[in-house]
């Protein structure tokens, strides 16, 4: 049996590391996935092993699933079951011994919470695993949500925790109660991986379009209004999970001004929350909108600013934009990474064709990417 599951990555269009603490943040799928596909072995086929290719890395790995059994006796969980201190332990031991190429070392993180979700919900049972990303990794646009999102998917779908109709040609979407399930397990994976996610990128990664999050609480949102936003990649590479840490780091030595800080973000969030909910027409006309989402945008990067997480790459995205009257602000956990700008609805095509070209020249790339759509989704094949 095969399965093939797809899972978008995301941007945050106000609140990151804020929503760590408690506050409002706004979030977005974009249509750029992680896909993941896992095919049982049989023990003759293939010696016993579960493999791993991660075909972005050109990197493979496998492990006698004899060896996957000994490290988490009585493994198999119905339930989203957080990774103990001595199962991370079991992990490092089978991750430890791989050869990963130091400056990959990053990838180590991403493997354990394979391993996790695989033994957790599919037991100890040979396959292989491909995973394929068109994320660049790394770069604030949520590729460790979409690749837990969709391994939890994968290994789910082969499971008789959700229902799905094996026999749909195409792509599929879970029910209600399914996604549920997906989203908890893709959040322990998460929780390997950043150590203290606030949970907001693999909820909109399993669920799509575009969403309110407050401590753990989802909020769908319809929008009213169009959106397009330019995300620059400065190519800095960072790692959230240091960020994040950094950022606690700073509120820990002055909690009092983080407290502003934080609650400042959470009312940017909701005034963003209330615009884009607000029926077009209505006393504001889209431009009037796009103005104040601007505004918002330049004090959440201010803030941002504030908390340490900004970057000299993500500074000079700035300049080059305000340059051409259009307000930016870095998404995901900064440090490097991408950039949003804004796009308003009149802004001609010389523009940005203009803004585009001189971030290029310093070396960033650049891309338009569709908001909102699907969440994860399944397909059973046999024609993807
Ligand atoms: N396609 C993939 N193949 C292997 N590992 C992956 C893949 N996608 C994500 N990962 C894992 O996720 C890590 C990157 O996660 P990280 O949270 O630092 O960045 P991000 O999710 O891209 O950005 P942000 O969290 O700011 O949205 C990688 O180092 C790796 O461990
Ligand atoms: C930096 C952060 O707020 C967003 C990363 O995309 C971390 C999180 O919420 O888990
Ligand atoms: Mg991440």
């Amino acid at each position: 049996m095969e399965v093939k599951a797809r899972a978008p990555g995301k941007i945050i269009l106000t609140g990151e590391h804020a929503v760590v603490h408690g506050s409002t943040a706004v979030a977005t799928s974009i249509a750029v996935y992680t896909n993941v596909s896992l095919r049982f072995t049989t023990p003759s086929d293939d010696e016993d092993l579960l493999k791993l290719q991660l075909k972005d890395t050109a990197l493979e790995f496998s492990w006698p699933v004899s060896k996957v059994r000994e490290a988490f006796p009585a493994q198999l969980s119905s339930t989203p079951t957080s990774c103990s201190v001595e199962n991370a332990k079991a992990i490092a031991a089978l991750v430890d011994h791989l050869s990963i190429p130091e400056a990959k070392i990053g990838l180590a993180s991403g493997v354990s919470a394979f391993l996790w979700l695989y033994s957790s919900i599919q037991g100890f049972k040979p396959a292989t695993v491909v995973v394929t990303s068109e994320l660049p990794l790394g770069a604030g646009l949520g590729s460790s949500a979409s690749f837990c999102v969709a391994l939890a998917a994968a290994f789910l779908a082969c499971t008789d925790s959700v229902s799905l109709d094996v026999n749909h040609q195409g792509w599929l979407s879970f029910g209600e109660k399914d996604l549920e399930l997906v989203n908890k397990w893709a959040f322990e994976g998460e929780k390997i991986i950043h150590g203290k996610p606030s949970g907001i990128d693999n909820t909109v990664s399993a669920y799509g379009n575009i969403i309110s999050f407050k401590s753990g609480n989802l909020t769908y949102m319809k929008s009213n209004m169009p959106l397009k936003m330019l995300i620059t990649n400065t190519k800095v590479g960072r790692n959230t999970k240091a960020l994040v840490a950094g950022v606690s780091e700073r509120m820990l030595r002055h909690p009092d001004i983080m407290a502003f800080v934080f609650s400042a973000v959470d009312s940017i969030s909701k005034e963003l929350t209330a615009i884009l909910k607000s029926p077009t027409p209505d006393e504001l006309t889209i431009t009037e909108k796009e103005e104040k989402i601007e505004e918002l945008m330049e004090m959440n990067q201010g803030l941002l600013q504030s908390m340490g997480v900004s970057h000299a790459t993500i500074e000079t995205v700035l300049r080059t934009t305000l340059k051409y009257k259009l307000a930016s602000k870095l998404t995901g956990a900064g440090g490097g990474g991408c950039v949003l700008t804004l796009l308003p609805t009149l802004l001609s095509g010389t523009v940005v064709d203009k803004v585009v070209s001189e971030l290029e020249s310093c070396g960033f790339q650049c891309f338009i990417a569709t908001i909102g759509g699907a969440g994860v989704e399944i397909n059973f094949g046999p024609s993807y």
